[in-house]
């Protein structure tokens, strides 16, 4: 039977704020963090009057929020949505220069230098595709260049009727660099259309989303939207986190692998993880006719 996790005697609460906190998130300045009840929270692209443009800062705090959420065992499942009227408009074009601004002269320190900057914003996707709690996008509005970049790296996305998904990166005279071209093949499986949409930069709205497996759900507008991901959220945090988390890992390790590779790792992972106090608990649970969330599961 797996140990309880038991803060020692005289350890300090940790202040208001910090991840290991259940109370109070963290705040940012371009996103709002909020807790749903338990084990949720909901985080708000927040420059609304920019149409939540990702200006620098926000890229960073997207990728703090992230590397802290994954720590923080009283997270279970996150709800990336944008506050005003769009979901977001992508990069902040103000920022564009920012990026080659004070790099060296010389090509090769220039263009090493220029990579290091890519790589850093890719890692802020990369940040919500590693996290082990699941991630849901809900998008309303304009989803735009970057924006596809961030949902393609969550794990489920739902979208009200008014979204419009745009791979605007070639209309900018640039290719997409921080993760489109890499996942959405895999999300939506005709790499024609993939093609076509990051070639052309056409406006994709909600229906053909829906049709294509971008979205798995069109809801009529924003309220409804943002009630449907917090209840799927809400039911995700109710399950075993041992579960849901070694499923997202696993999940994500075999999309990129052979079929043989994957069940090598989950048999590895699940040489640990089926001693789990979770199973018995969960299995008491069933045969009590009672669901997972009856069951009190500890924090992980
Ligand atoms: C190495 C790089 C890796 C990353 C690459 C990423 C690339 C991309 O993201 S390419 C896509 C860039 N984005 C755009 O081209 C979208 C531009 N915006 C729009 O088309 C519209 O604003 C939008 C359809 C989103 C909303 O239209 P709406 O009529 O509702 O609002 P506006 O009046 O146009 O804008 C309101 C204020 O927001 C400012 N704003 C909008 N988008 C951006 C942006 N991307 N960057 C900076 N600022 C933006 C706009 O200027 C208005 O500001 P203000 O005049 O101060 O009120």
């Amino acid at each position: 039977m797996a140990s309880k996790a038991v803060k020692a005697p005289g350890t300090p609460r940790a202040p208001p704020g910090t991840p290991q906190d259940s109370g109070s998130p963290r705040e940012f300045e371009t996103l709002r963090l909020q807790r749903e009840g338990g084990h949720v929270l909901h985080l708000q692209l927040n420059r609304p009057q920019k149409r939540n443009a990702l200006n620098l800062q926000c890229w960073r705090e997207l990728r703090e929020c992230f590397q802290e959420l994954s720590q923080d065992p009283s997270c279970r499942a996150i709800v990336v949505s944008g506050a005003g009227s769009a979901f977001t408009a992508g990069i902040d074009l103000s920022d564009f220069a920012l990026l080659v601004a004070d790099l060296p002269e010389d090509v090769a320190r220039r263009a090493w230098g220029l990579r290091q900057k890519v790589v850093e914003l890719q890692e802020s996707f990369t940040a919500m595709e590693r996290c082990p709690k699941p991630v849901i996008a809900a998008v309303h509005g304009p989803c735009i260049g970057a924006g596809v970049d961030l949902i393609s790296a969550c794990d489920i996305r739902f979208c009200s009727q008014d979204a419009a998904f745009q791979v605007k990166e070639v209309d900018m005279g640039l290719a997409a660099d921080v993760g489109t071209l890499q996942r959405l093949p895999k999300i939506v499986g005709s790499q024609s259309l993939v093609n076509e949409l990051a070639f052309t930069a056409r406006v994709m709205r909600a229906p053909e989303a829906l049709t294509c497996g971008l979205v798995s759900r069109v809801l009529p507008d924003k309220e409804t939207l943002l009630e449907v991901a917090l209840g799927v959220a809400s039911a995700i945090a109710a399950r075993s986190p041992v579960a849901v988390q070694g499923t997202k890992v696993n999940l994500l390790y075999s999309r990129d692998r052979p079929v043989s590779e994957g069940l090598h790792h989950v048999a590895t992972w699940n040489m640990a993880m089926l001693q789990t106090e979770d199973i018995p608990k969960s299995v008491q649970a069933a045969l009590d006719k009672k669901g997972p969330e009856d069951v009190p599961f500890a924090k992980l």
